[in-house]
């Protein structure tokens, strides 16, 4: 067994407006998807996850020419679980030239799914990793980094950016403008995040941010909006000591930055009720500020307390199903024993 696991990420700024072309600011975090792969002497590929919401789920295919899976659930249901996968397996087979590879795929992970802190990227950025080592192969983080973007924008029918995939192949904090894609410094953020036990569907969120850009100039001015505030926010990043102590001057502006970027997603329409509870909770305690992360819809929010009040609060909040501090992940992609 070959096993490799990389990191899920919330974003500080610019989800969705990252799609057009904005710039963006994800952060890894120390929540990881494992993935153990195994090599086959047959073309057929088994995938095994305890985290997927179909229960002791296991599927076996015949790769990418057969339309057959062994499972007894809805096939819709078996895409949704095993389209990344899939995807992640056929560039794993092109990165080590065998199109007929068989793998079995075991996957461990506690990135809660389609929560907006980025389970597919994770998932697919460590299977990729482990099919090509297991493979005998070796693969850098930044080819790594775009073969998880081509998997991941092929399931999500050509609407996905860099952002999720090249920050859990790199680690740490990252930026991403279009094909742009680099590590930044930053200093350790004190992030507490929420998550309501919820999932938004990515694609659908996407496809209505876009429709409404194309439909209303405001919403189109919005998404700009989004990419000047995440502009604000490198900077402010940039000029903080990298080691330090943020301060609490620096986790006011962000926080207000943060404030001001949830406030225009939920003018695209991609917050929800629950969503939006938790980031009046986290606000109402003792953070400098709180935003939905990721796709929105159901899912996380990210606030920035350096204290025990947000997450005490969002505790006891109805809307909130499990509060956690996340530590920056300062590494991407590994290999694990
Ligand atoms: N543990 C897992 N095992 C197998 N597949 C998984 C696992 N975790 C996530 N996935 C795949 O990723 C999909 C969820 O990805 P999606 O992009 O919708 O959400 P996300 O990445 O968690 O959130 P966001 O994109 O908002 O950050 C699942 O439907 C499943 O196909
Ligand atoms: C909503 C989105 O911006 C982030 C999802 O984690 C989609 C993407 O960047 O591919």
């Amino acid at each position: 067994m070959t096993t490799s696991s990389a990191p899920g990420k919330v974003y500080l700024f610019g989800e969705h407006a990252v799609v057009y072309g904005e710039p963006a600011v994800p952060c890894a975090i120390e929540r990881r998807a494992r993935v153990s792969v195994e090599p086959r002497d047959d073309h057929r590929v088994r995938v095994e996850s305890d985290d997927l919401t179909l229960d002791g789920f296991t599927v076996e295919w015949g790769g990418p020419a057969d339309e057959h899976h062994d499972v007894d659930v809805p096939s819709n249901l078996v895409e949704a679980a095993t389209g990344y996968v899939d995807e992640a397996l056929s560039q794993a087979r092109d990165a080590i030239g065998d199109p007929e590879a068989g793998f079995d795929v075991t996957i461990e992970s506690d990135i809660p799914l389609g929560g907006g802190l980025g389970s597919s990227a994770a998932v697919v950025v460590a299977a990729i990793d482990a099919a090509v080592r297991a493979s005998g192969e070796t693969i850098e983080p930044e080819e790594l980094a775009d073969r998880a973007y081509q998997a991941e924008s092929t399931v999500q029918g050509g609407e996905a950016s860099r952002a999720d995939t090249y920050c859990s192949a790199m680690g740490g904090a990252v930026r991403v403008e279009g094909d742009d894609t680099r590590p930044i410094e930053a200093p350790e953020l004190p992030l507490v995040i929420g998550y309501d036990g919820g999932a938004g569907d990515t694609g659908e969120l996407v496809a209505g941010v876009r429709a409404l850009k194309e439909e209303y100039g405001f919403a189109a001015d919005t998404v700009e909006t989004i990419g000047d505030l995440t502009r604000e926010g490198e900077q402010l990043l940039a000029a903080a000591d990298p080691d330090g102590d943020p301060g609490p001057v620096l986790l006011e502006e962000l926080g207000d930055l943060m404030d001001f970027n949830h406030g225009l997603l939920s003018a695209l329409g991609v917050s929800s009720r629950s969503l939006d509870r938790m980031v009046w909770t986290a606000r109402e305690a003792d953070a400098t500020g709180a935003k939905l992360t990721g796709a929105g819809g159901g899912g996380c929010i990210v606030a920035l307390d350096e204290g025990q009040a947000t997450r005490r609060a969002l505790e006891y909040s109805p809307g909130c199903d499990q509060t956690f501090r996340a530590e920056l992940a300062t590494e991407g992609v590994r290999a694990e024993e």
